[in-house]
């Protein structure tokens, strides 16, 4: 299929596509008996993400269950500031459920010691990654598209600073709040490595680039215009001036609330995740494609409740821009049967 025909590139684009092309996040993971195998095969979770033939492997499995829309690159957000030189582990021996774990970088020499002009050389293998997906695509998937990632500046700060998630991250927010010129350097940084991995991506073969703000709704107002949509709208220029002012860019600041409709005006994305708190029903964001938001524990309930609540979402959606999604993460106790109920019922229209 030419790239411009793909149904998810198209509602990118700003087409209303329907029924509306479906993918959702984390439809590569735990909930699938052969993604463990594959992790297994592999040693490790860092290992898989650094294997190019298993993640690959891994990304295309959920596409042989289901006619999704969209492949996203299988890899992990921290494997940027890995990448920059953070050294990065999950838990105890890789245990299952444990985040990834990454040692603090939380003074002027620790952020001076990153190496953003690596990280694009160091991430190598998943490039390679990425140009395997690609190739496999187009060969035995040819409508679907592939996405790769990022976490989006703030966030990755998050997870350098604290060096672990789960509790609010506590050093970041204090860092925005007393030291905000020592942020400033690591973000600095962050956009030189970010810039470089992303486009990487893109030249390895990404059709779109999606940058997940998981931890946008913990910063106040202020912090939210200079902590999330300053550096994504930085970051999102430096994209477009390398890869053209039609690449296609999704923005997910994820729990941002009110926070939404001045990231859609202002951080330069040409679509908008939402989150399973945002009500379709109420006034959304236009100029912009959008993408959400199902409620991932509504999935794992299936039944009444998961046609319901679908058919409320492409109601809500049915003559706009708009690619089916979940709010957050497929989780490890979704069963298969809901996955391939939902994405049935999303192909009716
Ligand atoms: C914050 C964040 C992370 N990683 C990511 C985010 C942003 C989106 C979000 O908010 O969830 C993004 C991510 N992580 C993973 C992907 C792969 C692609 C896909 O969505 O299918 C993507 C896009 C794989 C993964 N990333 C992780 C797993 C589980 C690892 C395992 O097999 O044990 C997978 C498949 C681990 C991870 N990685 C991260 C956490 C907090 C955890 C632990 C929670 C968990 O275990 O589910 C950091």
């Amino acid at each position: 299929m030419n790239a411009v025909d793909k149904p998810f590139l198209r509602a990118l684009a700003g087409e209303a596509v329907w029924p509306p092309p479906i993918w959702l996040m984390r439809q590569a993971g735990r909930y699938l008996p052969e993604y463990r195998a594959a992790k297994e095969k592999a040693g490790g979770f860092i290992e898989l993400c650094l294997n190019p033939e298993l993640s690959a492997e891994v990304t295309f499995q959920p596409l042989r269950r289901f006619p999704m829309d969209a492949a996203i690159l299988f890899t992990d957000l921290p494997m940027l500031p890995w990448a920059m030189g953070q050294p990065l582990h999950y838990g105890r021996g890789g245990a299952e459920g444990v985040g990834p774990i990454l040692d603090p970088v939380r003074d002027a020499a620790a952020i001076a010691a990153l190496r953003p002009e690596g990280a694009a050389q160091r991430a190598a293998p998943i490039m390679e990654t990425v140009a395997r997906i690609r190739a496999g695509l187009e060969r035995d998937h040819p409508g679907t598209a592939l996405i790769g990632f990022a976490g989006a500046p703030w966030t990755v700060a998050c997870y350098m600073i604290d060096g672990r998630g789960g509790h609010g991250f506590p050093e970041a927010r204090r860092m925005a709040e007393r030291d905000p010129a020592l942020l400033e350097t690591l973000f600095a940084s962050l956009l030189d490595a970010a810039e470089a991995y992303l486009v990487a991506q893109a030249e390895a073969g990404a059709e779109a680039l999606m940058l997940f703000d998981s931890w946008a709704g913990l910063l106040p107002p202020e912090g939210f215009e200079r902590w999330v949509i300053g550096p994504t709208a930085a970051l999102t220029a430096r994209l477009r001036a390398r890869l053209g002012a039609d690449y296609p860019l999704i923005g997910f600041p994820r729990l941002a609330g009110p926070g939404i409709p001045a990231y859609a005006a202002a951080a330069g994305v040409n679509a908008v995740g939402l989150d399973e708190t945002v009500d379709l029903r109420g006034e959304l964001p236009r100029g912009v494609t959008l993408q959400g938001n199902l409620d991932a524990r509504t999935l794992v309930a299936g039944g009444e409740a998961l046609e319901a609540a679908t058919a409320g979402i492409l109601d809500a959606m049915r003559g706009r821009p708009f690619v089916f999604n979940l709010g957050h993460g497929i989780t490890p106790d979704t069963p298969i049967e809901h996955v391939a109920a939902l994405v049935r019922q999303v192909k009716r229209g």
